[in-house]
């Protein structure tokens, strides 16, 4: 990307938000200190916030080809999964199937992307012109999320191109080794979702209550054209804790999502009342269940709300996959009656983006009541 050489990499998140910190007070936090923060060498730091000990199960029964597993042991993983996503909406694996080299090779393929000109990123067409940041919508520091990200399709990543825009294909222009990368770690991430939610759906299903409009299983419903892998940075960040967050409180709008976290750590979950961090462990993968899986188990599976907090003096990385169905898709339920009406993937999206629009937030499932 010869034309950008040379110029800065970091999105201009402190100059475009200055104004907006300020203007709601906040804008002394900025490279100083306060009264409600804890300091570190004279830099804010985020306030305590226990860390949870996150299920941790060892998936290798359900994802190894040519297993010699018993059915005894499967099941067993089956019901601790199920079980986790029923008391806490997250939990981490191991034994999952995504090489722990190749999650290596992801970190440091994204940080040379990420390390690119902000206007290669921004401006170049790269990742099907994927590229975020900041929170455009925000008009108060709590909306804002100090953060930049790849959104990329995965029909995309899989039928990858080197050349501009051609039809679907993703765009990686010289990152072939990114490419190589991406694409390894969404089939790898695909392939672990796709098991998960089925064995997900398994675990609720009522035999002999199956109701074919009712019936779209969440592993069938997805596709290619819907699914995609995010791929997030989170710059240092200068403002106090208390005042911005990497990633503004949410939950996932998807059926699941699988999430590789680096060592730096942030991110952090709704567990009963309470914030609680969860403390990076090398090689294992986090999953949390999104609001599709919640209205499909009629509420048995929980989309738990998380976040992602800023560090004032190191980057952070991660990559999440989104297990989405197409937009066509009825989500239905598990088992009638359900507290929600049948609705579209498409439906659900279109809400979500009009409510962010109109009230700056996320309303989500109370929409869909019946
Ligand atoms: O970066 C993280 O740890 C969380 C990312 C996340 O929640 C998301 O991309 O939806
Ligand atoms: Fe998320």
């Amino acid at each position: 990307m010869p034309a950008f050489a040379g110029s800065a990499a970091e999105p201009p998140l402190a100059d475009s938000y200055y104004a907006l910190l300020r203007r709601c007070g906040e804008g002394a936090l900025l490279l100083s200190s306060s009264d409600d923060d804890h300091h570190h060498d004279g830099v804010p730091v985020a306030p305590e916030c226990a860390e949870a000990e996150l299920p941790m199960i060892d998936v290798g029964c359900l994802t190894t080809d040519n297993d010699r597993s018993s059915a005894a042991e499967r099941a067993a993983c089956a019901a601790a999964v199920a079980r986790a996503a029923e008391e806490w909406g997250f939990f981490q694996v191991r034994n999952h199937g995504v090489a722990p080299g190749l999650l290596e090779d992801m970190r440091r393929e994204q940080a040379r992307l990420f390390r690119l000109p902000f206007d290669a990123k921004a401006t170049a067409g790269l990742l099907n012109r994927s590229y975020r940041w900041g929170t455009p919508t925000a008009t108060s520091p709590r909306q804002l999320s100090w953060s930049e990200a790849f959104h990329v399709p995965l029909a995309g990543v899989s039928a990858s191109s080197s050349g501009a825009d051609d039809g679907g294909c993703c765009n990686f222009g010289e990152l072939t080794a990114l490419r190589d990368v991406t694409r390894e770690v969404a089939a790898a991430m695909s392939k672990l979702a796709g098991t998960l939610a089925r064995v997900l759906a398994e675990a609720l299903l009522v035999h002999g209550q199956e109701e074919p409009r009712r019936r779209c299983l969440p592993a069938e419903a997805c596709d290619e054209t819907t699914c995609f892998l995010r791929l997030n940075r989170y710059p240092p960040c200068p403002v106090s804790a208390s005042a911005a967050f990497g990633l503004v409180p949410h939950t996932d709008s998807d059926f699941l999502t699988v999430l590789c976290q680096d060592h730096v750590g942030g991110l952090q979950l709704m567990k009963g009342a309470r914030w609680v961090a969860v403390k990076p462990i090398p090689g294992a993968l986090i999953v949390n269940i999104g609001d599709l899986f919640q209205a499909w188990s009629n509420n048995r599976y929980k989309s738990v709300e998380h976040k992602v907090m800023t560090n004032a003096t190191t980057e952070r990385y991660s990559v999440a996959y989104f297990l989405c169905p197409s937009y066509d898709s009825p989500i239905g339920t598990c088992q009638e009656p359900s507290p929600y009406r049948t609705f579209t993937f498409g439906e659900y999206r279109s809400k979500v983006q009009e409510d962010v629009k109109r009230t700056g937030k996320k309303i989500g499932l109370p929409n869909f009541l019946v």
